[in-house]
């Protein structure tokens, strides 16, 4: 079984990792300061009301979590800061290129426009970067049960924001009653601009569907994906086609979209060929991070380095970054990885 020690000196990629989500203690408390709000609560309340209870029955309950932080986040500064903290706590965990999502609707509630709030994570996330070993790229989430008509508004910021920070689309929110064909024209809007595309897809009881219609719809990377493990004819489709699936082992099992682990395709998929990824979702809403999610998978699987490289090498191959930056990647996590084998 891989030590903890030997895990935290692996170089990793993360794919998968929504802002809202993923704020620390220390963070949510100084943005609450910022604006004035007294939380009046202990740091234990706090967590309690950020983190999902083990009782949480669904994907929908999970995402009620998120109640709790975004009206702290309202202001260019707090949204800087947030993606600044997101990033931080991803360099901690030894992470050396990563993607932070969010969709940026959800921060129009005091004065901000949709492009000074995007303007404002990828500062933090480009301020991130001069501190830290670490790349940072921002994703925007479109949600699913936001009217599509106010999606569309999201697209012409990927023209108005000239910025290479700026790398791709995802579909996030409730699954459960918003399918993915219902935004087919919109994400043709989408990979028509040439906007790279991952989706929130087969995350919950009966969506499985919603996998190929993402791969129909032009998405290279899947976020979960977790309902193709009962549909052989899906895991060929995803091996053929090397599409990535951003798994994250906590989430997956809050959600319910797992309940036992005799039932989680981490494994079986990753035999398969297909192209796994470990993601943490959301560090504070799930209690978690990369290095615990990492020590899940090592010891319910007895993954190696060799295992835990080989799938730090899909994410790369997945990532919405250039081939040449791909190939730094590819070299960087090689030699180190190498080095960790030889002790
Ligand atoms: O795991 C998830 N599935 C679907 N939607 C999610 C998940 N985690 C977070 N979200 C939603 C709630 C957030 O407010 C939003 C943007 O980060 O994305
Ligand atoms: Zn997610």
């Amino acid at each position: 079984m891989l030590k903890p020690e030997t895990i935290a000196l692996m170089p990793k990629v993360e794919l998968h990792c929504h802002l809202d989500g993923s704020l620390s203690l220390t963070c949510i408390k100084q943005l609450a300061n910022n604006i004035g709000k007294d939380l009046n609560m202990s740091d234990e309340e706090i967590l309690k009301h950020a983190q999902v209870p083990e009782t949480t029955q669904s994907l929908l309950e999970y995402l009620e979590r998120f109640d709790f932080v975004l009206p702290l986040l309202q202001s260019y500064v707090n949204l800087e800061l947030a993606a600044y903290d997101v990033a931080r706590q991803a360099a901690e965990d030894n992470v050396k290129y990563m993607e932070i999502r969010f969709a940026p609707g959800q921060h129009l509630e005091k004065n901000l426009s949709l492009e000074e709030a995007v303007e404002a994570v990828i500062a933090g996330a480009a301020r991130a970067e001069e501190d830290f070993d670490i790349v940072v790229n921002i994703l925007l989430c479109g949600l699913r049960q936001v009217p599509v008509e106010r999606l569309k508004k999201l697209l012409p910021l990927f023209d108005e924001i000239d910025d290479e920070h700026l790398v791709g689309f995802d579909l996030a929110g409730d699954e459960v009653n918003y399918p993915q064909v219902k935004f087919k024209k919109l994400l043709e809007k989408v990979t028509s601009r040439g906007v790279q595309v991952t989706l929130h897809a087969g995350e919950c009881p009966g969506c499985a569907q919603n996998i190929i219609d993402s791969v129909e719809m032009g998405a290279t990377r899947i976020g979960h994906g977790i309902m193709t493990k009962d549909i052989p004819e899906y895991q060929e489709i995803l091996t053929k086609l090397g599409i990535v699936l951003e798994m994250a082992p906590s989430s997956n099992f809050q959600t319910k979209a797992i309940r036992e682990l005799s039932e989680y395709p981490f494994m079986a998929l990753y035999k398969r060929g297909i192209h796994v990824t470990i993601n943490t979702d959301n560090r504070t809403v799930s209690n978690t991070n990369l290095q615990k999610e990492y020590e899940k998978i090592a010891n319910w699987y007895d993954f190696q380095i060799s295992d835990f490289e080989r799938i730090n090498h899909y994410a790369i191959d997945g990532a919405f970054i250039s081939e040449d930056e791909k190939e730094l990647l590819h070299q960087r996590f090689s030699e180190e990885y190498a080095k960790i084998e030889k002790g």
